[in-house]
């Protein structure tokens, strides 16, 4: 059959079916918009991954026709900040007592020496750039998480760990340490404040150091997902091997925070110890990232911390089904994250600092968190 024929004698019933067709189309997205929340389940869902939503969304009530009825309030919450995901300092501006304190000088900043704003608006947090007065009486109420983990032989530094915590973090604060261990019956009893308490948490301990180091992403992301999120505003997630050495407070808290790692604040990108190899979950590319992260100290609103946590322990687990592993572990991971997700407050290498390695350099001022146990001047002596 001549195919010209065949499209002349069928071109009027192929432009009726046509036309058919854009009605139905017209009529059926008229009414898909109208049926509240298809897309925008869809949207909350992957707005919400790795918040512990998904408990309540199994929990929608749902019609006699199997039909999922979403209330309004929920997509509303999930967009907007609830008490714990949205903690006081950015969901609301909160209100101060009168106060006598130096005004701030516009004219003499407090640092000149180093930078104290990131180009995303983060505050770096050094020595001289803030008041404890003031920012103590924003975070009045607040209750603070502080996660260690102390397994196998490592049971051994939570001692100091928790005897200078207990002089030097938050003091004032409400603070609960979570001590992940798996010799629960090893964990010192040590005096604490007001306010105060240690929970133990029984974990399984990996024989390859990497493996505990590691699993701490997990770790914390299920507990979070259990407890954290319900019990306390803040996260603090850090190494036990160091003791605090001087004051570590409010200053450091925000949705989402990182710690500039002593050994590459002033180096050149090039220098970062990132993962490189493309293969591996945790890859940063050479012309990519805004500074090198540790990953003995990191934390956030609990809800970030879970979200944090979750994803790259969801991106070890990928790597270990391609057989690789980042060259330094979580703290690969979590450095791809801090370039994907802008922390909201950077804190300087005086939070993390190893005296014996970098001596102690009139820029870091005080050394607050230290590795290590030398020194007397923490008050232990
Ligand atoms: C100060 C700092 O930035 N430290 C980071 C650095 O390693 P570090 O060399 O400081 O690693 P590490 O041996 O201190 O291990 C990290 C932490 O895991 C825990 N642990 C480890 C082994 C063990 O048998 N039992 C135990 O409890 C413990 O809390 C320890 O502080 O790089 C690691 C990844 O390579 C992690 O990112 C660390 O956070
Ligand atoms: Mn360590």
């Amino acid at each position: 059959m001549d195919p010209r024929g065949f499209w002349g004698r069928s071109a009027s019933s192929w432009l009726c079916g046509l036309l058919l067709l854009a009605a139905c189309l017209g009529f059926y997205s008229n009414v898909f918009r109208l049926i509240p929340g298809r897309r925008q389940i869809e949207e909350s869902r992957s707005s919400t991954e790795g918040r512990p939503l998904q408990g309540q969304q199994e929990s929608l009530p749902s019609s006699q026709d199997g039909l999922r009825v979403v209330p309004q309030g929920m997509l509303l919450e999930t967009k907007q900040c609830s008490e714990r995901d949205c903690p006081p300092d950015t969901c609301r501006v909160p209100e101060v007592p009168r106060m006598v304190y130096p005004k701030a000088q516009l004219l003499q900043p407090a640092r000149a020496d180093v930078l104290v704003m990131t180009p995303w608006f983060a505050p770096v947090i050094w020595d001289g750039v803030f008041d404890s007065a003031i920012l103590d009486a924003q975070f009045e109420n607040t209750t603070v998480g502080l996660t260690v983990f102390a397994i196998r032989k490592y049971v051994v530094f939570l001692e100091l760990f928790l005897q200078t915590a207990e002089k030097h973090f938050m003091v004032g604060h409400k603070v609960t340490y979570y001590v992940f261990t798996d010799r629960p019956g090893d964990v010192p009893r040590v005096p604490l404040g007001e306010g105060r308490q240690v929970v133990v948490l029984e974990v399984r301990n990996y024989s390859r150091w990497q493996d505990v180091s590691m699993h701490r992403m997990e770790m914390i992301s299920n507990f979070s997902r259990q407890r954290f999120l319900h019990e306390v505003d803040y996260l603090v997630c850090v190494d036990v091997d160091m003791r605090l050495r001087d004051h570590v407070g409010v200053e450091i808290l925000s949705p989402l925070f990182g710690t500039l790692h002593p050994g590459f604040y002033g180096a050149a990108r090039a220098a970062f110890t990132y993962e490189r190899r493309p293969q591996s979950q945790a890859h940063i590319p050479r012309d990519e990232g805004d500074f090198y992260y540790a990953g003995g100290f990191l934390g956030g609103s609990a809800a970030e911390v879970l979200r944090l946590t979750s994803a790259c322990h969801r991106a070890m687990v990928v790597d270990r089904a391609h057989g690789i592993e980042a060259v330094w572990h979580d703290e690969s991971h979590l450095n791809r994250y801090l370039l994907d997700h802008k922390p909201t407050k950077v804190l300087s290498p005086q939070y993390l600092w190893d005296e014996q390695l970098l001596g102690w350099p009139a820029v870091v001022k005080k050394l607050r968190y230290v590795t290590g146990s030398s020194g007397t001047d923490d008050g232990l002596a």
